[in-house]
């Protein structure tokens, strides 16, 4: 734990201050900077509590922010610099209508506008635009989250929500709806005596401003050249022509998978490891993915028939969640989220300037190593299909070489049949001979590169195809793989390999049960 909330009696930081004495495990010998392995999925919220930065919950309703510093003297309480605020300050109601059949009419009156909701948690917006949502008890033990609609429908699943959306052709996203009890939509996250406050530090580049905060010292916040699309950099032959990408031609948001010609491809490449499966749920599930696949996944795309709602368009949507940019005592700066997150959310992409093995060589040696981050999906494929295979290379394959300029390349088919001895070597072969690119965030990137690293991490990482089905250019994502409550820090396992780099040694403060004590 970074910094602790300054409650004597708080459960969480005596529990985390006895953890730090624990002794060190075996070190994590893991080949590359970020695993797209199946991690067990952290089931337990009080686990996650005491391995992150948890906060002490103070939930005052009804509050303005102004009183609460009264309330804490009241209840002569320290106080803390960390609140909880929970304000239901609800627009619109729901209105009880007899039995109808559902249509438009339902929800237009509510008049959402998503331009309005930069300023609104994601999954508080449903509460503005006559939703509301009800949590209650089953037999006593079980919580059930039920949300009802503008029109007075009780709606108890995801599936029937989607279904509702479509039906009133509400212009709202399923991802701004969450059944799990766990999750408070209107939980939000305050740093209150800040000795450094900035709004933004996208300078609105990104849909949602992200503020940042140094409560440690007087240090300023980072100097970064702000980005939110990847930069190829001379020498990178980034392709996003259109003719690179093939499409699908839905029209029901791409629920139906086994109609989507996108999906099928996330599909195809599992399928393509043998011995596993035709897998015809896999990818995302209402938007939300639950543990990654090693194998890629192909989001619809510029050629696509379908719009912004449908289902399979989740990392290249802008930036949804309150995330706040603050000053760590030992890992420099890192990431909290302000609101609650559910389980299999998108946080954002790691982005930066792609570099060739030429570029980052030089970046690395003059000017550090600690922003790059190797774009190795088709190593992690390779690792996959090596595991199980020994074939032969097809013949008719053996000689095809990937061609820049030309439509043909269909990089995904041609993957998908290979079934060869050497296949790091064919890749190369394939394209030339370039495969290996970095992403570099050190001078300019997004809010990506400030996720610190966690031996028990809350984020996993997943490659992306969205502008091109060029294998070698992923768009590296991140998504959530517990709940994480308001006021967590946000962290990702950059696997490195330890004692990789000799005569490099440097200690993990990520104070997790788990800690292996040593990143590099
Ligand atoms: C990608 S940057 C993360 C953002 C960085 N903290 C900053 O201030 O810009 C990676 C660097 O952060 C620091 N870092 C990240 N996780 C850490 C950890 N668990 N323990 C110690 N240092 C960490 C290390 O210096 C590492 O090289």
């Amino acid at each position: 734990m970074e910094e602790s909330c300054n409650f004597k009696f708080c459960k969480i930081c005596s529990s985390t201050v006895k953890q730090k004495n624990k002794s060190n495990t075996q070190l994590h010998l893991l080949k590359s900077k970020h695993s797209d392995s199946n991690k067990t999925i952290l089931k337990s919220i009080a686990k996650d509590e005491t391995s992150h930065n948890i906060v002490k919950r103070i939930k005052i309703k009804n509050t303005p922010i102004g009183d609460i510093t009264k309330f804490i003297k009241k209840k002569k309480i320290r106080c803390p610099k960390f609140l909880i605020l929970n304000l239901p300050k609800i627009i619109l109601e729901p209105k009880t209508r007899n039995i109808h059949k559902c249509n438009y009419s339902c929800v237009n009156w509510t008049n959402y506008n998503l331009n309005k909701t930069a300023s609104m948690c994601m999954l508080a917006i449903p509460l503005y635009f006559g939703f509301k949502r009800h949590i209650t008890n089953v037999n006593g033990v079980q919580k059930s989250v039920t949300y009802e609609t503008p029109c007075g429908v009780h709606i108890q699943n995801i599936e029937d929500m989607m279904r509702y959306l479509m039906i009133t052709k509400s212009k709202m996203t399923i991802d701004q709806f969450d059944f799990d009890s766990d999750i408070d939509p209107l939980a939000k996250f305050r740093f209150l005596k800040p000795i450094m406050f900035l709004d933004d530090i996208s300078e609105g580049l990104e849909f949602k401003s992200i503020s940042c905060v140094n409560g440690i010292n007087g240090e300023q916040s980072p100097k970064l050249n702000y980005i939110t699309n990847r930069q190829a950099i001379t020498d990178v032959n980034l392709n996003l022509d259109t003719d690179f990408l093939c499409g699908c031609d839905c029209s029901d948001n791409c629920q139906d998978k086994s109609k989507c010609a996108c999906w099928q491809l996330t599909i195809e490449a599992q399928s393509s490891i043998p011995n596993s499966d035709k897998n015809e749920h896999l990818g995302y599930e209402y938007r939300r993915l639950y543990t990654a696949i090693p194998t890629g996944i192909f989001e619809c795309n510029k050629t696509c028939k379908c719009n912004r709602l449908c289902l399979n368009r989740v990392v290249q949507q802008s930036l949804c969640l309150d995330l706040q940019l603050f000053k760590t005592k030992k890992k420099g700066w890192g990431v909290r989220c302000l609101n609650d997150i559910p389980r299999g959310t998108f946080i954002c992409c790691y982005i930066g300037n792609i570099l060739n093995e030429t570029n980052v060589d030089e970046q690395g040696i003059n000017y550090g190593d600690e922003y790059l981050l190797d774009l190795d999906f088709i190593d992690k494929f390779k690792d996959h299909k090596e595991d199980y295979e020994e074939y032969a290379f097809p013949s008719c394959l053996n000689n095809t070489i990937y061609d820049e300029n030309s439509a043909s390349g269909n990089a995904l088919q041609w993957l998908g049949n290979l079934k060869l001895k050497n296949f790091k070597d064919s890749i190369c072969n394939y394209y030339n001979g370039n495969s290996e690119y970095t992403i570099d965030s050190k001078y300019s990137g997004n809010i990506g590169r400030f996720f610190n690293h966690s031996c028990n991490p809350n984020l996993f990482v997943q490659s992306v195809f969205v502008d091109t089905h060029d294998l070698r250019f992923p768009w590296i994502s991140f998504f959530s793989q517990c709940v994480i409550k308001a006021g967590t820090e946000l962290t990702w396992d950059y696997a490195y390999e330890v004692g990789s780099l000799p005569g490099k040694k440097v200690a993990c403060y990520c104070e997790s049960v788990e800690c292996k004590q040593r990143l590099l």
